[in-house]
C-alpha cells in the first residue's frame, strides 16, 4: 500500500493532486522520475553510483540504497509513470528529527539555460546559500508527545538568514525547539559530537570530496537525521544522507569546490556549536518585540 511520506522536510511534495515521493511498508521510497533532464539525471548519477568501484563502501553508506526503478500509480492521478525505487531513510524512525541542508554557494552549472541560471541565482542570493556555502531547505524536529515537532513553514525556511541558520542548527539539538528563545542545546553532544557523531560523519565526506573528481552535486541536500528518544537515552544513531542528484554533472577529474566549500563551511557551524553550546545568538539579545 503506497501513501504520502510522514516525515518529507523539502522537495516537491504528494499533496493536493500533486506529483511527488510516495512510500510502502517494505522501506522502499518511490521518487517520480521527473520527466525531463533532471529525472534522467538522476537515475544516470544512481545507475552510476551501483557499478563505480572506485566509491569507498565507507562513503557509498552516505547515500540512499538504490533498487531500480519501477512503474507506479503516480500521485498527481496520471496514472503508471516511472520512479526510482530508494531505501526510505526514516522507514525505522518513529519521530524523527531531520533538517534537509542544500549544499553549496551555487546551485547551477553554466551548462544549464540562462532561465534556469537565473531563478537558481536568485534563490542563491535570497538565501544563505551564497554567504554561507548552504542553506536549510527544510527541518522537523521533535519536542515531545503533547507538542509534537518543530517544522517551520517553507515560507518561512526561505527567509532564514545567517542567524536564523545557526538557531536552527542550534534548536535541531535542543529539548525544546517549539518554544526556545534560547536553545538549551542539550542533545548537541550525543549528535553532533562523538565518533559516529554528525560532525564525524561529514568530516567522512569531506575527506572523500577533497580528493574524488568523479561528480560534481549540484543542488544536493545533506539530509540529518536522529531519533530523540534514542538520543535522550544516550544512544545517538544520528546519520547524514546526501539525497537529490537531478543536477548532477560529471567531475571530469576536477574538484567538486563548490560542494565542498559549502561542506567545510557547515563543519565550521556544527563545530562551533560543540565548542559553545551555551552562546547566545544575536536574536537572544534581543528584545523580545525585536526578536520576529
Ligand atoms: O521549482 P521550485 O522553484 O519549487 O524549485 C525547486 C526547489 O524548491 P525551492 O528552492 O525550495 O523553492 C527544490 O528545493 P528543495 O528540495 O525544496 O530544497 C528543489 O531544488 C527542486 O529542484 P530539483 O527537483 O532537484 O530540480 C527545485 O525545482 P527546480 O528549480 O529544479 O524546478
Ligand atoms: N530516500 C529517502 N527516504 C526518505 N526521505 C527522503 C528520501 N529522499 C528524499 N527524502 C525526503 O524528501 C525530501 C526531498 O527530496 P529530494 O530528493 O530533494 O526531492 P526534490 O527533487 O523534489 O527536491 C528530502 O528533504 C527528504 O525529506
Amino acid at each position: 500500500m503506497l501513501k504520502v511520506p510522514d516525515h518529507q522536510v523539502a522537495g516537491h511534495q504528494a499533496r493536493d493532486g500533486m506529483l511527488g515521493p510516495l512510500v510502502d511498508d517494505s522501506g522502499c521510497f518511490y521518487k517520480p522520475l521527473q520527466d525531463d533532464e533532471r529525472g534522467s539525471t538522476e537515475l544516470a548519477f544512481y545507475t552510476s553510483l551501483s557499478h563505480d568501484n572506485r566509491i569507498p563502501n565507507d562513503i557509498r553508506q552516505f547515500f540512499p540504497i538504490f533498487y531500480g526503478t519501477q512503474l507506479i500509480e503516480a500521485s498527481n492521478g496520471t496514472g503508471l509513470q516511472p520512479h526510482l525505487v530508494l531505501q526510505n531513510l526514516m522507514s525505522n524512525h518513529d519521530k524523527p528529527s531531520v533538517m534537509d541542508v542544500k549544499i553549496g554557494s551555487r546551485t547551477w552549472y553554466p551548462q544549464a539555460s540562462e532561465a534556469y541560471i537565473q531563478k537558481c541565482l536568485k534563490k542563491d542570493k535570497e538565501t544563505t546559500s551564497l554567504t554561507l556555502g548552504f542553506r536549510i531547505s527544510g527541518l522537523q524536529a521533535y519536542e515531545s508527545e503533547e507538542s509534537g515537532f518543530w517544522k517551520p513553514k517553507k515560507k518561512q525556511i526561505q527567509g532564514f538568514n545567517v542567524e536564523d541558520v545557526k538557531l536552527a542548527l542550534r534548536k535541531f539539538v535542543s529539548s525544546n525547539p517549539i518554544s526556545c528563545e534560547e536553545p538549551d542545546c542539550s542533545l548537541a553532544a550525543t549528535i553532533y559530537d562523538g565518533t559516529d557523531g554528525i560532525l564525524a560523519q561529514l568530516e567522512k565526506l569531506k575527506e572523500w570530496f577533497e580528493d574524488q573528481t568523479i561528480f560534481h552535486f549540484y543542488s544536493c541536500s545533506v539530509l540529518m537525521i536522529y531519533e530523540k528518544e534514542a538520543a535522550t537515552a544516550g544512544r545517538s544513531a544520528a546519520q547524514i544522507k546526501l539525497v537529490d542528484f537531478a543536477h548532477v554533472l560529471r567531475g571530469e577529474g576536477v574538484i567538486d569546490h563548490n560542494f565542498l566549500g559549502g561542506l567545510c563551511s557547515l563543519i565550521k557551524f556544527v563545530r562551533n556549536i560543540l565548542n559553545n553550546p551555551r552562546e547566545c545568538t544575536a536574536k537572544d539579545g534581543l528584545p523580545e518585540s525585536e526578536k520576529k
